[in-house]
């Protein structure tokens, strides 16, 4: 076996990886990436990037479809499926080609290919190949699809995300399991490009909100143009021809079957700690596997192996692993001289229409940190003016100011352009703006950013009222 010797070992050559690597070079160390799967991260390959064409295809086939409403007729809408498909499966081979432009600048030396796990908290095993020796270690590997075996046996049909992206053609029929951020963005992209969708959940959630009332605006708005089995688990799912057969039982405990070309998987991700022979490394592990680790440095408890991107769980979002990737790699190379690194606001859009997002403290955070000292300002965008002229007034903005301070804490939101105004408020909230500060900011017309002005000025009474009067008004019971 080959044994290499060097400052820092990256396990993942994914966006937190490759930014590890990046700052632990910067910082004047040895390095060495190690990938085991394919180059090229999951943002391009099979992530943001390809999710986010097949969406720009969906939004173009509904923009025709919903024309006639401002008495615009261009026709029927025809989909051509494989058309669709290639232009998703060209585009995203050009995003991953940059990045394997980025792979090959890497000194050939710095690079390992095969799979990595600990055999000793300094040392690595890669493949049956290589033994690295590395004085610190930055754990990268990344996160993957959970999909139940009893599911996958039913045969190739049952897939997570990933094979998606592949698709040649549109099939003509998918089940979708799983209302969070995957399921519902593709779901509907698909609905929109004429596939017959449906999709399960098992409660009622929707993409992570945790606000009681912006989730049931967010099913609301969702179930008008979506197929939505509330409350309906699946029990099984069995080849059937050529097709899928999903069983399922709803609230009632009535049986329901149906037939699919597809079951899409959609019922979350799990980070990549579980062969990685942790359990030579004397660190301390959560519930999930996953070592405990300081949320400012990155660092593993006082050892010298840091944890960055899906990998630790907490906020498996691209700018995340981008951060945390840049902290790890930096830490890393200066151990044990390690220092916080700058951690944001929390900010995470699903790209639905309406969209959802949340910006700052979350509902359910609140409920723990704040519970009866917050205030919650809404505005509905029913009778938004600029979201009427746009036929997309539907949604809840939610936002919450702290009692006292006046401080605003964060958002949660189902709504028209929900990307851009979560950008606003997570500003605002990283800035430690008040309500009072941010309602003396400019605001244009007829602009959807006026119903975040209705929103702050309904919370700045609700702050004026004062505690007593704000913590009937919010139940902090996340889930009723
Ligand atoms: C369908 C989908 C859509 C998404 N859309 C968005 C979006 O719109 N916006 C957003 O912010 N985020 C989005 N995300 C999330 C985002 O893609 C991830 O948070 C991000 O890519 C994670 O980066 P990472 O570096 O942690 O992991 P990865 O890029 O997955 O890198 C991990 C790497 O580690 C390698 N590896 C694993 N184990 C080992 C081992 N033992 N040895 C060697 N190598 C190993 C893997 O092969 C992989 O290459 C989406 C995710 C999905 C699935
Ligand atoms: N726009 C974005 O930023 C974006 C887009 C896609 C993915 N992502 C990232 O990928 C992660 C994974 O996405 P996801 O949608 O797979 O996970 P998720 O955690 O967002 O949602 C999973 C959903 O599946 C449900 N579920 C779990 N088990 C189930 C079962 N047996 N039957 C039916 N439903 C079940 C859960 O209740 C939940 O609603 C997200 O957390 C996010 O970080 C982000």
């Amino acid at each position: 076996m080959r044994i290499i010797e060097t400052d820092v070992a990256v396990i993942g050559a994914g966006t937190a990886g490759l930014g590890a690597y990046r700052a632990a070079r910067a910082a004047g160390s040895r390095a060495v990436l190690i990938e085991g799967g394919p180059y090229g991260t999951t943002c391009a390959r099979v992530g943001c990037m390809p999710s986010k064409l097949l969406i720009a295809a969906a939004e173009a086939a509904h923009a025709v479809a919903a024309a006639p409403a401002f008495g615009v007729h261009a026709g029927a809408v025809r989909v051509d499926g494989a058309a669709v498909m290639a232009r998703v499966r060209g585009e995203r081979d050009r995003f991953v080609r940059f990045v394997l432009d980025t792979v090959d600048q890497i000194p050939a030396a710095d690079k390992l290919r095969g799979h990595a796990r600990f055999v000793a908290r300094d040392c690595l095993q890669v493949d049956q190949h290589t033994e690295v020796q590395a004085a610190r270690i930055v754990i990268a590997t990344g996160s993957r699809p959970i999909l139940p075996p009893a599911w996958l046996a039913a045969g190739p049909g049952v897939t997570g995300s990933d094979a998606v992206f592949d698709w040649t053609a549109l099939p003509a029929s998918v089940a979708v399991i799983g209302t969070g951020i995957i399921g519902l963005e593709l779901g509907q992209a698909l609905h929109r490009l004429g596939v017959r969708v449906a999709l399960y959940a098992r409660g009622d959630s929707m993409a992570q909100l945790g606000d009681p009332a912006v989730r049931l605006a967010a099913a609301q708005a969702l179930a008008r143009e979506l197929d939505i089995r509330f409350h309906t688990a699946v029990k099984a799912i069995a080849a059937d021809g050529p097709q899928l057969l999903l069983r399922s039982r709803d609230d009632a405990g009535r049986l329901h079957e149906e037939r699919y070309d597809h079951v899409l998987c959609a019922i979350g991700r799990q980070p990549n700690v579980h062969q990685l022979g942790l359990e030579t490394t004397g660190l301390t592990l959560d519930r999930h596997g996953i070592p405990l680790y300081d949320k400012q440095t990155m660092q593993c408890g006082a050892s010298a192996i840091f944890i960055a991107g899906d990998a630790n769980d907490e906020r498996p979002l691209l700018p995340e692993a981008v951060d945390q990737g840049k902290i790890a790699g930096h830490n890393a190379a200066r151990y044990p001289q390690v220092a916080p690194g700058l951690r944001r606001t929390p900010l995470a859009v699903a790209f639905s229409e309406p969209q959802i997002a949340t910006a700052g403290a979350s509902y359910r955070t609140l409920c723990q940190t704040h519970a009866g000292n917050f205030a919650i300002g809404q505005v509905r965008f029913e009778d938004q003016g600029r979201s009427r002229v746009m036929l997309q007034n539907q949604g809840l903005l939610h936002v919450y100011g702290e009692h006292g301070s006046g401080r605003f804490l964060g958002a949660e939101m189902v709504g028209p352009r929900a990307e851009h105004l979560a950008h606003l408020l997570a500003w605002a909230c990283q800035a430690g703006l008040t309500v009072a500060a941010m309602l003396d900011m400019p605001f244009y017309h007829p602009v959807v950013e006026e119903g975040v002005r209705t929103a702050l000025r309904d919370l700045a009474r609700q702050l004026e009222e004062g505690p007593a009067r704000g913590a009937e008004g919010v139940p902090c019971c996340p889930g009723e």
